[in-house]
């Protein structure tokens, strides 16, 4: 039987990554099939990102049918020398400064290094919650490429080949995001429950 999972976001280009992400390969026959909504949830913000995923689906869960099954994810970019801040509050950052001035934040320290973080948070159809992480390291540089994506013209992979997520095709930023490593262990997780 075909599972029907809801993403939560209203994030358009998480969602066109994700369902390239979890979208079944050539010999597989599908296990689930996706729908999104978009519901503003609630995020509480802490250090810890496991622990911001875990609320946003538990807030999630309280919209949605008993036994609906659900995932969010939550993506952070932590910088090196700031001890991993902003994290999870780069979405304000971004809002209010832009990706400029976030650069100007590391002016005057050689270190540039940085890491992006997407935790996904699933609730399964028993309500139970199961986090899966995926971790990309890079370094923050003057943004280059299309200023489509959050911070993606900022952020240089140490994996790829030279280039800022944004100049990048989406199919080779899936190859190494930090997205791609979390939603693979989400999508191994559905498979092999299944099977
Ligand atoms: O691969 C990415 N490359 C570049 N930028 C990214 C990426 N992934 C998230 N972002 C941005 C969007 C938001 O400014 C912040 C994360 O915040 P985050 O709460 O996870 O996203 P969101 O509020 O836009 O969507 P959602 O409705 O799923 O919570 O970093
Ligand atoms: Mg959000």
């Amino acid at each position: 039987m075909v599972q029907n999972i809801v993403f939560i976001t209203g994030n358009e280009n998480k969602l066109k990554e994700v369902k390239m992400l979890l979208a079944p390969g050539e010999s597989e026959a599908p296990v689930f099939e996706l729908t999104n909504a978009n519901i503003d949830l609630p995020e509480m913000q802490s250090g810890s990102l496991e622990e911001i995923a875990r609320i946003k689906v538990s807030e999630a869960l309280k919209h949605l049918p008993e036994g609906q099954a659900v995932f969010v994810e939550d993506t952070a970019l932590c910088f090196d020398e700031y001890n991993g801040l902003p994290g999870a509050y780069i979405k304000w950052f971004l809002k209010s400064m832009g990706p400029e001035k976030i650069v100007r934040m590391l002016d005057g320290f050689e270190n540039k290094g940085a890491e992006a973080v997407t935790t996904v948070a699933y609730g399964d159809s028993e309500g139970k919650i199961h986090i899966f992480q995926g971790r990309t390291k890079g370094k923050i540089v003057e943004p280059r490429g299309p200023p489509t994506f959050g911070w993606d013209c900022l952020f240089e992979p140490i994996e790829g080949s030279g280039g800022t997520y944004a100049e990048m095709e989406k199919k080779d930023k899936n190859k190494i995001s930090q997205r791609s490593k979390a939603f693979a262990q989400l999508k191994e997780y559905l498979y092999t429950k299944a099977a």
